[in-house]
């Protein structure tokens, strides 16, 4: 059943009309899904309104049965069922992390709060320190003290807004896989924003693809792959080949078979060694450029290379 609701939301800024247009999407409960658009799509200003932190212009939320309201209708704007993670999140300087991921159950029963403390700090793997302060950490444990912060009042949904990207690819890869676990734990429903594909792919393979403020496609990474909703959901896997004398037709460099002979002739311009395979950059006949996958690393700068591929690979946006 839906847990997150967003039915036909949409927001205008002043200066900036439909940021968010028309914008409905469904999340289960425990799901985590990855929220994947280029900069300026509108991503973090619809968090904000799942947050009841940005008036909406119209629409509903709902998070379970509650229906989110807009800011200007409360007088404490945002709700403890949902928490908003972002990257300058800020931690009390001053304040170990303990204290710092306590500090929202101030009001609460003592027992409650140490109790919850404690269960954090072991979920989070930060119980050795405890009582360092947060310029003492390195970026991934502040960023999970700050996680520690918004789980401690128990939310029902986690909103991620690129958090992580000021940590290197390495310390990112690597919490986003421990949280992964953590998040599946607790069964929170998370929502995280980022712009990144294979970020998103290392905490789930739901994925929803915003674009103008306009959902542009829904489904697991797999299904995205193979039918793409459009050229800018299809471009978020791989670079397109152009087909020449086609409308709108592409073909994905790993769909493409390099021979010796046999088939359309192209010119290797250029050879990038990558991790698993030589990427070549090949001209055309009529000067078109694509890209290649050598798997067996054997054509080098100047070779002429065959190409194949089967008709079902191909994508058509015509
Ligand atoms: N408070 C605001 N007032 C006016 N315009 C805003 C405001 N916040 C965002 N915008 C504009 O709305 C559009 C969407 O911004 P938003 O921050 O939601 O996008 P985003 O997808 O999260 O981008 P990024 O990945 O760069 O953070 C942008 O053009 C932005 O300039």
């Amino acid at each position: 059943m839906s847990f997150l609701k967003i039915q036909h939301v949409k927001k205008d800024y002043p200066n900036q009309k439909g940021v968010i247009k028309d914008f409905s999407l469904t999340v289960e409960k425990s799901a985590l899904l990855a929220l994947i658009g280029e900069s300026g799509s509108g991503k973090s200003t619809l968090l904000k309104m799942i947050a009841g932190l940005e008036n909406k212009d119209a629409g509903a939320i709902y998070v379970g049965d509650l229906k989110i309201a807009n800011p200007s209708e409360r007088l404490v704007p945002g709700y403890d069922e949902v928490q908003l993670v972002y990257q300058d999140y800020k931690l009390y300087p001053n304040a170990t992390v303990e204290e710092n991921i306590a500090r929202p159950l101030l009001l609460y029963d003592k027992a409650y709060r140490e109790k919850r403390v404690k269960f954090l700090l072991k979920l989070l793997k930060l119980e050795s320190f405890k009582d360092k302060l947060p310029r003492n950490l390195s970026g991934g444990q502040q960023q999970k003290v700050a996680i520690g912060r918004a789980l401690s009042l128990e939310p029902e949904l986690i909103l991620l807004d690129e958090p992580f990207s000021s940590l290197d690819t390495i310390q990112r890869r690597e919490l986003l896989v421990e949280l992964k676990t953590m998040f599946r734990e607790l069964g929170v429903t998370v929502v995280f924003v980022t712009h990144d594909l294979d970020d998103a792919l290392q905490l789930t393979d739901q994925l929803a693809l915003i674009k103008n403020g306009k959902l542009i496609q829904r489904g697991t990474a797999a299904e995205i792959f193979k039918s793409p909703a459009n050229k800018y959901a299809a471009h978020l896997f791989s670079h397109l080949n152009p087909i020449p004398n086609t409308k709108d037709a592409y073909i994905r460099p790993s769909e493409v078979r390099l021979f010796k002979t046999k088939g359309l002739k192209v010119k290797v311009t250029d050879v990038q060694y990558l991790i698993h395979y030589n990427q070549l950059f090949v001209e055309l006949a009529d000067g078109v450029q694509w890209r290649l996958e050598d798997q067996s690393r054997v054509f080098a700068i100047g070779d002429a290379v065959f190409l194949q591929w089967d008709e079902e690979a191909v994508l058509n946006f015509a």
